[in-house]
């Protein structure tokens, strides 16, 4: 976290982004109102003391102007810093999302480290955004108590030890935010197993499931029980908070009424007047009052600091996966995608899953991955799409190496998911994929056509799986000049009329239309019909490659893609045959 400014720069800079003009006025609002508590405190003692009439009405008119300065003062930067509060939780957010979708692996968001961070901080966002105002209340009361303590000095010395009443407070109410503050660190872990079963229990698709399994009494009683840890967790740490506060202000009582007893003591023997003791009778109530500021800035300001590290950690996160590859993407390929040596551990395990991968996606060709649930396909998939990097091995496109790529360049030159944003507006593009993808019947029943909004859950036609994955399929052939088109299980869901079409067209003789020159399609299937027609098949197995080859290769090798293949073949024949 090296070159970062102070917890308090950075909360203000955030504060400043969000609202300079605001910022600022909070700023002189504060100054203000800190010179005001003074003013009102010298006016009390000037009215008690004051030899003329004159004298008199200027401690008047200082003291009602000095007291409707305080009331109005805080009255606008009340009202200014809700406003600033929430915009600087909007602008909070918004870097959030930032640092999550804009790292440009995947490794971060299947971290749980990463994770319980993340939810960290968005339940703390507010905090932190409070702690914009922590620090500034803490800065206006602290310059308003040297003033006051300054007053003071002018009746005894002594009475500056009243600064001192001040250190019990901080001191133990920051203790107390620490011990929030690790406390919210703990629950993050239960909380975000909470929401992750609440939200299972009220989402339509797991909520089917859960039904019929009657699944979900004992998912609602795990959500419980995790909600209940993490709130003991909470009520635990704020009864010790309390008790350390409540023991800070004992110590400030004790004192407070100690300094008036003195300075009446003071006033008995006759070496103070009257107008002192009035001075400090009110200077101690605004101190108090200072000092609870103070105490309720610095411990805003302890937690945000908390918080503000967490969001720094995560900065540094990201920056560290930030991929650092800057050459384009070619427009066509010439010799193909090769990987040596390949393997891969996903990030906090330590489970190989791909291992020493050499393999060889010629240009131009069909490659099939076929393998047993979990040998590694999508993985794989994963690391050609730059979504984690090899932990040892290369993947080179051309020739060169995909981590000196350009990632985004890269992605762009491949089809998999959202599509062509920037063509997305593109009526002929837009009618080119759709018919692609044989999803114009899809649209033809949509109420508004490619206008209708989808998803149930904002109101819109609902679509069947298959539907979705034709909408899916012709999002992903926006993308007219890809140069590896990833096919990772796509017609699970498609009836065998789109399913064979689909194919024809990515796998079959006729796959002249695939977008750019030396265009690959990455085939991951268990269906051996469809890769059967690949140009070569790869066989994965337990993160290894088994054998490779065409399909005329490998049946004749006898090995474990024949053995899959006869079985599926087998089955499928006996269910015709019933
Ligand atoms: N994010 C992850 N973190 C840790 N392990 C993972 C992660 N994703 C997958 N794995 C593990 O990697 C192995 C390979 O998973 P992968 O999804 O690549 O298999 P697959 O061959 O595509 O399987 P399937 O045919 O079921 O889709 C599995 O054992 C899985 O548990």
């Amino acid at each position: 976290m090296s070159g970062r400014p102070s917890v308090v720069t950075g909360i203000l800079r955030i504060a400043y982004a969000a609202d300079p003009r605001a910022t600022s006025a909070v700023l002189v609002l504060a100054c203000v109102n800190a010179l005001s508590v003074a003013a009102s405190g010298l006016s009390v003692r000037q009215l008690a003391n004051s030899s003329s009439t004159a004298a008199l009405w200027l401690a008047v008119v200082v003291g009602a102007v000095a007291y409707a300065m305080i009331a109005a003062v805080l009255r606008v930067q009340h009202n200014l810093q809700v406003d600033l509060t929430e915009r600087v939780d909007l602008v909070l957010s918004q870097r959030l999302f930032g640092l999550a979708s804009r790292t440009p692996t995947l490794e971060h968001l299947e971290r749980p480290e990463f994770l319980d961070r993340l939810s960290s901080i968005r339940s703390g966002t507010e905090t932190l955004a409070g702690a914009c105002w922590g620090a500034v209340g803490a800065g206006s009361s602290m310059l308003s108590l040297g003033l006051s303590v300054w007053l003071l000095t002018d009746v005894h010395p002594a009475l500056a030890l009243l600064v001192l009443l001040a250190v019990p407070p901080l001191v133990f109410s920051r203790r107390a935010s620490r011990l929030l503050g690790q406390a919210r660190d703990r629950m993050a872990d239960a909380e975000r197993r909470e929401e992750h079963l609440h939200r299972l229990g009220t989402e339509a698709e797991a909520a089917k499931e859960l039904r019929i399994s009657q699944s979900h009494r004992v998912i609602g009683a795990r959500a419980d029980a995790y909600w209940e840890s993490a709130t003991a967790v909470l009520v635990r740490a704020q009864g010790r908070a309390a008790l350390w506060q409540a023991a800070g202000w004992g110590c400030f009582a004790v004192g407070y009424v100690g300094a008036l007893a003195f300075v009446a003591h003071l006033v008995a023997r006759g070496s103070g007047t009257v107008g002192d003791l009035l001075m400090v009778a009110s200077l101690s109530g605004y101190l108090r009052m200072q000092l609870q500021a103070t105490v309720t800035g610095a411990s805003q300001l302890a937690e945000g600091r908390h918080t503000m590290r967490r969001l720094w950690w995560l900065e540094d996160h990201a920056e560290r996966q930030s991929h650092t590859g800057t050459e384009p993407a070619p427009r066509g390929l010439t010799r193909g995608i090769s990987l040596r040596g390949v393997s891969f551990t996903y990030p906090g395990t330590d489970n190989t899953i791909l291992r020493e991968i050499d393999l060889e996606l010629r240009a131009g060709s069909t490659v099939a991955i076929v393998g047993v649930n979990g040998a590694g396909k999508t993985t794989l998939v994963k690391l050609l799409t730059g979504m984690y990097e090899p932990t040892a091995g290369e993947i080179a496109v051309d020739g060169v190496a995909l981590k000196r790529l350009d990632l985004d360049a890269w992605r762009a030159r491949h089809a998999i998911g959202i599509g062509d944003l920037p063509r997305a507006d593109d009526p002929d593009a837009v009618a080119r994929a759709v018919e692609s993808a044989h999803a114009q019947a899809v649209v033809d029943r949509l109420p508004a056509g490619l206008d209708s909004q989808l998803g149930r859950i904002f109101d819109g036609a609902e679509l069947s799986r298959g539907q979705w994955q034709k909408v899916a399929l012709a999002r992903a052939m926006m993308r007219g000049e890809s140069l590896l088109w990833i096919l990772d299980e796509p017609t699970a869901a498609l009836d065998p009329q789109t399913e064979h079409d689909l194919y024809e067209r990515f796998v079959g003789a006729d796959s002249a239309g695939r977008g750019a020159e030396g265009a690959i399609t990455l085939l991951v299937s268990h269906r051996f019909s469809t890769v059967r027609m690949a140009d070569h098949i790869v066989v994965l197995s337990d993160g290894e490659v088994a054998e490779e080859g065409t399909h005329a290769q490998l049946m004749e090798r006898a090995g474990p893609y024949a053995e899959l293949y006869g079985t599926q073949s087998r089955a499928y024949t006996a269910a015709q045959d019933s």
